[in-house]
């Protein structure tokens, strides 16, 4: 029999691990259900023992943080536990640290600071903390370490609706919607010119992932059916090799995804490290031709120097779903420009996105409070 060619060789292993990742990757709702029914078999029986020796009333007491926290969540967690809610929105800040006082579990579902003052409001009792969200830049997380109280957050079931947005800000912001709509609004529609707002092209470009976790990655999945020439990203550690054969990706230096990369995705999270990082040193580096694409944080980016670089037109655009401040004030220079598409960081606002991040951060805040491991721990 003729030996295998190592190229055939590499192209079977390669259809291997890309059958194999999709395997794994339509079994994810499945693991996620089933993770969630074993809670739902666990927990009540556990706290029902708990209820039967404190021989009244419900095991524990949990704040939810905010009141359109979707019923999903808060079903699961009346089941064993009173449920005590902030009623204001925006968030009264007076009203959380009053409500907050002798809770055993916090649903935290907003994005106001979680840090030592809310925690001394708490007391020494509290024992379980979950965010609803993927990003914990608003939480003193040394702060909840240092007190030993179990945190979780929401990460995994917001991929696909944020990878979803990525794809739709990049080729916005490739296409020059926001400034055609512009064009419409001020009757200047001109498409006799042959030339008129032309893009850049996705087929064939060299995509660059700042950060390259599981939003980073679902996006490149979607990015594989608009025929991309390759991936880069920066992160601090490699990925594994199958992902990286999966996506035909490239580790390489923050430089060297600066300088080629024709799409640069923003999709780390924020850190002392990576903040304020695309600033006007980097822009510079980037082709004239590139498109920066933020899902992250808006404070990874200098939005100052982005502002110029893109009003001098030293990158070509930029689609932002998350700004510094949030709220942007509809006066922010920014939105003058022809070249920024700006959204209301709406990455993970579908109702099947949100309602998942409810169940998972109640199944967070019930295990920490049986002593048991979070469905997803931030530490
Ligand atoms: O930005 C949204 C999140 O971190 O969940």
């Amino acid at each position: 029999m003729p030996l295998e060619s190592s190229v055939a060789r590499n192209t079977r292993l390669r259809s291997q691990h890309v059958k194999m990742r999709s395997i794994a990757n339509s079994l994810l709702p499945l693991i996620v259900a089933l993770l969630i029914a074993d809670c739902n078999a666990s927990l009540p029986r556990r706290n029902q023992n708990q209820n039967r020796t404190m021989s009244a009333g419900k095991a524990f007491k949990v704040l939810v943080t905010h009141p359109e926290v979707p019923q999903e969540g808060i079903d699961l967690l009346k089941e064993n536990c009173e449920i005590i809610q902030v009623q204001s929105v925006p968030t009264n800040r007076a009203e959380l640290l009053e409500k907050i006082r002798g809770v055993d579990g916090v649903l935290w579902g907003g994005h106001q600071p979680l840090n030592a003052e809310a925690l001394d409001a708490a007391g020494p009792q509290l024992k379980s903390i979950s965010t609803m969200s993927a990003g914990i830049d608003y939480v003193d997380v040394p702060e909840v370490k240092r007190r030993k109280i179990p945190l979780g957050h929401t990460p995994t079931v917001l991929n696909t609706a944020v990878a979803d947005l990525a794809v739709g800000l990049l080729i916005a912001a490739s296409r020059r919607f926001h400034e055609g709509r512009k064009k419409i609004d001020n009757d200047q529609w001109e498409n006799y010119h042959l030339n008129w707002l032309l893009g850049q092209d996705i087929r064939d470009s060299t995509v660059g992932f700042y950060g390259f976790g599981g939003i980073g990655q679902a996006i490149a999945k979607r990015l594989s059916g608009f025929d991309i020439d390759k991936v880069l990203y920066t992160t601090r550690r490699r990925v594994h090799k199958e992902i990286e054969e999966e996506f035909n990706a490239k580790k390489v230096d923050f430089d060297t995804l600066l300088a080629e990369s024709d799409f640069i995705v923003i999709a780390s999270p924020l850190t002392k490290d990576t903040q304020g990082v695309f600033n006007a040193t980097a822009f510079n580096k980037m082709k004239q031709t590139a498109v920066l694409i933020n899902i992250a944080r808006g404070k990874i980016v200098n939005q100052d120097d982005l502002y110029e670089a893109l009003k001098s037109n030293r990158i070509f655009s930029a689609g932002l779903d998350v700004t510094d401040p949030e709220p942007l004030s509809p006066t922010d220079k920014l939105l003058t420009l022809d070249n920024a598409v700006v959204l209301p960081h709406i990455g993970s606002a579908t109702k099947r996105t949100r309602a998942d991040m409810s169940t998972i951060a109640a199944h967070n805040v019930l295990r920490g409070l049986a002593g048991e491991p979070m469905l997803s721990p931030a530490y």
